[in-house]
């Protein structure tokens, strides 16, 4: 995706959700609705930043779904972790069938996600509001996550989740191919790096395979 065009306005932006996914009337009525609650609930708590309100669709709506684009082909359970408000597990959720795991340590978020599912009817979603450490080991088809970790650990709390076949999708910012670089050589060579379609310079980091996660409790 080196060359992909950059989505900077929300025409742009609903545009090109359009094209990649041919939503139908539904999808689309499920995206407002779900961009109309994240917007009343962040008065209440801190969802996403307010200066993105304006550019909430460039910003968070097809920031989430190019990760649904990246993942052609995929399959079984989708794992979003830090899920917060549902970025970007509920936009894949109401753009896809692909069953959906949002894992989420807070409960006011919880409650958050757990009242969008049930207004917009997503019955492929489920919600395990704990720590990811305490979350049961299922085997997942897609792990994904914005703004979670850094990126050695966010792989190490989350590779027992991982088989030869799961896909890592996970957008890092401007710092992507530099975190990448720390992490073990056998864990760097299951991922390349796409260019996001919504920021010049952050990268998603793409993968595939199972990772062993590090021992613990020896020096
Ligand atoms: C910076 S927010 C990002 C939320 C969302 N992914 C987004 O991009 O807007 C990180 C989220 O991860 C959650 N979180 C942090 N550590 C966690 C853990 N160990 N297990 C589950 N959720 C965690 C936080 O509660 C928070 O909602």
């Amino acid at each position: 995706m080196a060359d992909a065009e950059i989505l900077d306005d929300e025409g742009g932006a609903r545009d090109w959700l359009a094209g990649a996914f041919a939503p139908t009337d539904e999808q689309w009525a499920r995206l407002e609705r779900f961009a109309a609650m994240l917007v009343i609930e962040n008065e209440q708590q801190n969802l996403i930043a307010a200066s993105t309100i304006p550019i909430l669709w460039v910003r968070h709506i097809a920031d989430s779904a190019q990760l649904l684009a990246l993942d052609a082909g995929g399959e079984g359970l989708w794992i979003d972790l830090g899920s917060g408000p549902g970025l970007p597990g509920l936009v894949v959720a109401i753009l896809s069938e692909r069953p959906m795991l949002l894992v989420e340590s807070r409960k006011r978020r919880c409650d958050f996600l757990r009242a969008v599912v049930a207004e917009l009817g997503l019955a492929h979603v489920e919600i395990a509001e704990a720590p990811l450490e305490r979350v049961e080991t299922r085997r997942a088809g897609t792990i994904s996550a914005r703004a979670f970790a850094p990126l050695d650990r966010l792989i190490d709390l989350s590779a027992r989740f991982s088989t030869e076949s799961t896909r890592w999708l996970l957008p890092k910012g401007r710092n992507a191919v530099k975190e990448l670089a720390s992490l073990p050589q056998t864990w760097q060579n299951l991922f390349h790096v796409e260019h996001s379609r919504t920021d010049t310079d952050s990268r998603i980091l793409v993968g595939q395979g199972r990772i062993v996660p590090k021992k613990r409790g020896k020096a």
